[in-house]
Order: C-alpha cells, then sequence, then structure tokens
C-alpha cells in the first residue's frame, strides 16, 4: 500500500445511513487493516455520537485536511462545515440533504486544491436529495459536473460508473434511468464514448496496457440476428466497429447471459452492459463486500463503497466495512498516480 502525505477526503453521506459507521469502523481498525491516512468532512457531533451508540472509542480531532496525516494515527480528523447534524440512524426521511451536498462538495473542492489526493463518497439517499434541490442521478453525475466547473473545461464531461471487485470489473453505459428509457438513450455515440474513457482509464489509471472489453447486448442472445430485437445489430455491432477501428480491443455485441461465468471472465478485463442491473447484478453478486464503485473519466479520483445506505443496519453495528476498505485503498492507489 502506498503512503503519501495527502490524504483521501472522505464525504458524510446520508448520515441516517451506514456512512459514518462504516467510516468509524475503518478508523478502529485502520492499525490492523494498514490503512492509509483519511479525514472526513461532516458534522464531529454526529460522528461522537454515533460511535457512542456503536461503542467505539473514537476521539475526533477537528482541523484542517492538511493536519489528517499526523492526526490519523491518534483519532479521526475532521474537517467541519456543516451545520449540526442529529444523530438518527434509520430515520430515512431526517433532513439533511443540503449537508450531504456540501461535504461532497468541499471533498471535490479539497482535491482540486491539492489537499487530498482523491475523494471517497459515502452513500446517499437520493431521494432526499432530490427533495433539497439535487438535480443529479447521483455522484457520478454531480461529480461531473463539479469537476467541469472547478477544473473550468470547455466541453462536457462524460463521467463513467465502474463497479470495480476483485474478479470483474463493470460498466453499465446507461446509469439511473428506467428500463424503459434504456433502448431510446442508448446510442452508438454513448456506447463509443464510454469504450473510449474506459479504455484510456484502465490504461492510464489501472495500468492494464491493453485492456480488453466485453460489450453486452441489449436484447436476449444479444439479438439473435435482428429477430429478438434490433439494437444489438443496429446501434451497438456498429460502436463495436468503430472502438476496433481505434485500435481497442473490444468484443461483442456478446450474450449477457454468458459473459459472467468463471471462463467467460477471463477473456475480458471490463464488460461493458447497457444498463445498470444488466451488469451491477453479476458485479455485486460476486463481490458485494470489497466491490468498490470508481468513477472513471474524471479529473480526479472518485471511489465509493458498491452499496447503499442500508438504513436499517445503521446504528447497530452491523454493518460491514469491507468495501468502505477497499475503496480506500483504491482511492489511496490511483491517487498517487505512478504507484502501481
Ligand atoms: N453510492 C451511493 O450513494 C449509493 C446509494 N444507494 C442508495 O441507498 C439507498 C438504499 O438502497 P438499497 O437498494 O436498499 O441498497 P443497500 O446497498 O443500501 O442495501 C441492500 C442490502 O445490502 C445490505 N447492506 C448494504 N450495505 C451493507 C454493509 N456495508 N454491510 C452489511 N450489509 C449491507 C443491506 O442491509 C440490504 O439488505 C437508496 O436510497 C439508494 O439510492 C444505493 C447504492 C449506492
Ligand atoms: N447503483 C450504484 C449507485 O447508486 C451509485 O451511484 P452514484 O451515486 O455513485 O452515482
Amino acid at each position: 500500500m502506498p503512503q503519501n502525505k495527502t490524504p483521501v477526503a472522505v464525504t458524510m453521506g446520508e448520515p441516517a445511513g451506514i456512512g459514518p459507521d462504516i467510516a468509524l469502523m475503518a478508523w478502529v481498525a485502520r492499525k490492523d487493516l494498514g490503512l492509509p491516512p483519511f479525514y472526513m468532512r461532516a458534522d464531529p457531533g454526529l460522528l461522537a455520537h454515533r460511535a457512542h451508540r456503536l461503542g467505539l472509542t473514537v476521539p475526533i480531532q477537528l482541523g484542517e485536511p492538511e493536519d489528517a496525516y499526523k492526526t490519523f494515527s491518534k483519532s479521526l480528523p475532521v474537517v467541519s462545515g456543516t451545520a449540526p447534524v442529529e444523530d438518527r440512524p434509520g430515520d430515512e426521511i431526517a433532513t439533511t440533504g443540503q449537508d450531504v451536498i456540501s461535504s461532497i462538495e468541499g471533498c471535490v473542492r479539497d482535491v482540486h486544491e491539492g489537499r487530498a489526493i482523491a475523494v471517497l463518497t459515502n452513500p446517499i439517499n437520493k431521494a432526499n436529495l432530490y427533495e433539497a434541490g439535487f438535480s443529479y442521478p447521483g455522484h457520478t453525475e454531480y461529480l461531473g459536473a463539479l469537476a467541469e466547473k472547478l477544473w473550468a473545461f470547455d466541453k462536457p464531461l462524460r463521467p463513467v460508473m465502474m463497479i470495480a471487485g476483485p474478479d470483474l470489473m463493470v460498466v453499465p453505459v446507461t446509469i439511473h434511468i428506467a428500463l424503459k428509457d434504456v433502448p431510446v438513450q442508448l446510442t452508438r455515440d454513448l456506447i463509443v464514448e464510454t469504450g473510449r474513457i474506459v479504455a484510456r482509464d484502465l490504461r492510464e489509471r489501472f495500468g492494464l496496457a491493453e485492456p480488453r472489453i466485453a460489450v453486452c447486448g441489449l436484447n436476449p442472445h444479444a439479438g439473435e440476428n435482428g429477430t429478438m430485437g434490433t439494437e444489438d445489430r443496429d446501434i451497438i455491432a456498429p460502436a463495436v466497429e468503430i472502438l476496433q477501428q481505434e485500435g481497442i480491443d473490444v468484443s461483442g455485441p456478446l450474450p449477457a447471459d454468458t459473459l459472467f461465468h468463471a471462463r467467460a471472465r477471463q477473456t475480458y478485463d471490463c464488460a461493458l452492459g447497457m444498463y445498470h442491473d444488466q451488469v451491477l447484478v453479476p458485479a455485486k453478486t460476486l463481490a458485494f463486500d470489497d466491490g468498490v464503485n470508481v468513477t472513471l473519466g474524471l479529473p480526479f479520483v472518485r471511489t465509493s463503497p458498491d452499496h447503499g445506505t442500508a438504513y436499517g443496519l445503521a446504528g447497530t453495528g452491523k454493518a460491514k466495512p469491507d468495501s468502505f476498505v477497499a475503496a480506500l485503498r483504491m482511492a489511496t492507489v490511483l491517487g498517487n498516480p505512478g504507484a502501481l
């Protein structure tokens, strides 16, 4: 595990969910697991209450991101900036959306200013954020918009969601949209742009010299020559052809039902799915505890546990911090270019 004196910035996430629990648990396990330093942008009172509720001894040290490296071994570094947040684990309707959003924005600003090497986001309740005026489907799109603004890009960024586990990496080409909208929003250009970003980031961030990408079909049997749907033939196959002409090692459209068994997984590095559940189901089935949600296509590194707020477990001590720990390790490795 590479060490760097610049820490990872961790967002508060949904305060009534398990984000605070898993971050506190990870900090407690820092020495046993050899974890790299991180700090949280969150309400210190919330964290203190949750630690008490969980029976964890976690001294909290308020400060700035620059203090985190020195502080981390003895206390959990916290950068405040949110209003006080009541500790109401499991209360799905607690309204804290604005604090959740400002924590994310603060962490991204920290990376932009060189105060953090990466952002690790804790799970959010998307519906709660919509109530607070959040207009993005999830972190992925919001982080793209924040990056465009802070890094002053002159054209829109395309942030790409990847779920990465030890045995499978997947990317959904369309993300948080209704299933009925998938055939409408799935275009050749979207697949091509996504494929380019995946190939580039697997090379540049993950150190794969020639990444192999497998592209799923949309329909059963990848359309069976157009008899079970035409998108595979008319949209996906032409996109694959363009990517191949650009020298990217890409195959497809491939029937998705036979793409995720152990032997098939040996034939590619990353599978591109046409919709969320097509690829997140196999990814989370294989590695729910240690899968990581990592956003490609950004000018900075963002990782996240692959799970959600798990309200039923918040404050009970039953949440597993493993995916948080995997996300922290990945953020540190990817945030240290050249460490691979
Ligand atoms: N990155 C993010 O911000 C994400 C946010 N969400 C949000 O989370 C909320 C709840 O979504 P769900 O579909 O219920 O998914 P979920 O991942 O919160 O829970 C699914 C199941 O897994 C269990 N689980 C989740 N994390 C666990 C952990 N660390 N240890 C042990 N068990 C764990 C839960 O108890 C539940 O049985 C929604 O509002 C959704 O939008 C969901 C996925 C990712
Ligand atoms: N299903 C994955 C998920 O909901 C995470 O989305 P995001 O908040 O990382 O965009």
